[in-house]
């Protein structure tokens, strides 16, 4: 039997199996196994994950092409460019995981501006001695301000949260465009990039790796922030230098940096492991049942309409 929907992952809930019941020539093998590289040849899905990337040589060996599925919003894994130029459709999972990304962008806030980490160690050691005026003292962020990076459904998300423990919001996303951001309880300001930089306590990424945002934030942009300030990714890594980013942590310029995202992630640079103030996480934000539930339900309902409509 001839593979049609090649996968890498059963992913989350009964969705891939469900799938498979109505494409019975669906198989699920590991990443670049030789069965899945044997399988492109015949292929008309694929779905892989975001740290799956696929090359325009791999889709070259996929004559039968139709769709790609990936288990995330972000794309920048994919050649998007080549897979338009072939009308492979690229079916990814919007909207579902809005919510919980911003969710854990603000629990990388919190626990950063809170020493929740110290906090916890302290107490799991076994060397605390009980309450006392100065211990692990924080940051409030009420009345702070809160410059957000991309002001797509995620960053709206998370100015909600913002806006709701008491932060002043701004965005920026594309140079020039500055008309104000809507973000369902507040009209937050669109600012040029060095004026967002100049006056955010907290700067929180939520824009997508692209070309025009790799390396956006660099050493010079990165030192307009001020003094003390806070920097959460939950977006990609490349976006910000980070070599550029500890240096100035170090230096004590940036008060702290909670990641869920790295450059190379899963091999981080080791930096990041001896870096004082910093809250790092393995790439969590989607991470809950029901988003991931909601990713599978969404991906394979594009992936049976891709086929579906391809063979009426
Ligand atoms: O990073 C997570 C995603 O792109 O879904």
């Amino acid at each position: 039997m001839s593979i049609r929907i090649l996968a890498t992952s059963p992913l989350v809930g009964p969705y891939i199996g469900n799938l498979g019941l109505r494409f019975p020539e669906l198989c699920v093998v590991p990443f670049r196994s030789p069965a899945w590289t044997a399988g492109l040849a015949t292929a008309e899905a694929l779905v892989v994950l975001l740290s799956e990337p696929l090359t325009e040589a791999d889709l070259e060996l996929c004559p039968n092409l139709k769709v790609i599925g990936t288990y995330s919003v972000g794309i920048n894994h994919l050649p998007s460019a080549y897979c338009q130029q072939r009308g492979i459709r690229i079916v990814n999972t919007p909207g579902v995981l809005t919510d919980a990304t911003a969710d854990l962008a603000l629990t990388l806030l919190l626990a950063l501006t809170r020493r929740v980490s110290e906090g916890e160690a302290l107490v799991r050691s076994g060397q605390w001695k009980g309450w006392a005026t100065d211990l692990l003292l924080g940051a409030g962020l009420s009345g702070k301000t809160c410059g957000i990076l991309g002001s797509g459904p995620i960053g709206r998300a998370f100015a909600r949260r913002a806006w709701a423990i008491g932060m002043k919001v701004f965005f920026w996303d594309r140079e020039g465009n500055q008309s104000p951001v809507d973000f369902g309880v507040d009209i937050a300001p669109r600012l040029l990039l060095d004026d967002l930089l100049r006056q955010s306590s907290v700067l929180s990424l939520h824009c997508p790796l692209t070309d025009s945002t790799r390396g956006l934030l660099s050493r010079e942009k990165l030192a307009l922030l001020p003094r003390g300030a806070f920097l959460i990714n939950t977006a990609r890594g490349g976006i910000f230098d980070e070599e550029a980013a500890m240096d100035l942590l170090n230096q004590e310029k940036i008060g702290g940096i909670g990641l869920d995202v790295f450059e190379n992630e899963p091999a981080l640079n080791p930096k990041w492991l001896e870096a004082p103030r910093t809250v790092l996480l393995p790439h969590l934000g989607s991470a809950t049942v029901e988003t991931r539930e909601a990713m599978s339900k969404l991906l394979c309902d594009g992936i049976e309409e891709s086929l579906r409509g391809a063979s009426e």
